[in-house]
């Protein structure tokens, strides 16, 4: 990706100097404070297809500087929403070991100690996700809430791969996997609102979903993810540990945000 980072001279308070999006509306990510929140009844669970994939299946892994990635497998998708939305890819925010926060939506600013998104693009509309990133209707990403807790079975088959992907750029086919066990268990119970790609360039493309319960990953799962990788390459003489991917949360401006539960 390009150069841009979290913190320092090129961190998230100077993005829209580059990238005109990082500063202007329906940017990402928010705080879903309850006083703005508005159940909607129209919202139904959201159905996943083709998400456990099978170990035959091959998927890139990889640091690409700002997270850990992984490539998903064409045939996921979303069919619950009013385009079909077909699976490009996921990766995960997180804090540090030292201060295990950095989810990147917060719930009453009660940030959680990472996220994961599963970014999914308009196939109805658009033939790929790059003619789909910057159009207001192209992009659709899960958002799920992580906390530290019970050891997470799932997560081990991306983590067991993470020592392989430790500098940018790297990449490693890993083996597919039930991708719907990195899910919660309700998938009727999510925040809904338009917002915005979280990194730049920031385009107004996404429609949210953030699951409301989170899943729990143990504390040396949490550890290894925190502590494993780099954003600098395998050859730079200062390794800059990455960490702490998440971006601050945004003004909700006059926004809706919608949510498929009452209290
Ligand atoms: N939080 S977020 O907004 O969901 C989000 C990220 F935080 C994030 F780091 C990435 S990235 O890893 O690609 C690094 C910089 O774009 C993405 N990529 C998406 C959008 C950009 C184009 C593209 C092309 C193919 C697959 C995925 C994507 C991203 F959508
Ligand atoms: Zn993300």
């Amino acid at each position: 990706g390009a150069k841009w980072t979290y913190d320092g001279p090129q961190g998230q308070d100077h993005w829209s100097e580059r990238y005109p999006y990082c500063g202007g509306a329906l940017q990402s990510p928010i705080d879903f404070e309850s006083g703005l929140l508005r159940f909607d009844p129209t919202l139904r669970p959201i159905e996943v297809q083709n998400y456990n994939l099978s170990p035959n299946e091959q998927l890139t892994l990889g640091n690409n500087g700002h997270s850990v990635q992984l490539s998903l497998s064409p045939m996921m998708s979303i069919s619950s929403l009013h385009n079909q939305y077909t699976a490009a890819q996921l990766h995960f925010h997180w804090g540090s070991a030292s201060r295990p926060a950095g989810s990147e939506h917060t719930v009453n600013n009660k940030q959680y100690a990472a996220e994961l998104h599963v970014v999914h693009y308009n196939s109805d509309k658009y033939p790929n996700i790059s003619t789909a990133v910057d159009k207001s209707d192209g992009l659709a990403v899960l958002g799920v809430l992580v906390e530290v807790g019970m050891f997470n079975p799932a997560f081990e088959h991306i983590l067991k791969f993470i020592n392989g992907i430790k500098y940018r750029d790297q990449k490693v086919k890993v083996p597919g996997f039930n991708i719907r066990a990195l899910l919660p268990t309700r998938l009727d119970e999510y925040y809904r609102y338009d917002g915005s790609l979280t990194t730049p360039p920031c385009y107004p493309s996404v429609l949210w979903t953030v699951f409301r319960n989170p899943i729990t990953i143990s504390r040396k799962q949490f550890l290894t993810l925190a502590t494993a990788l780099y954003s600098s390459n395998a050859q730079d003489s200062a390794p800059m540990p990455l960490n702490n991917n998440y971006r601050k949360t945004q003004p909700v401006d006059s926004r809706l945000i919608l949510v498929s539960f009452k209290e």
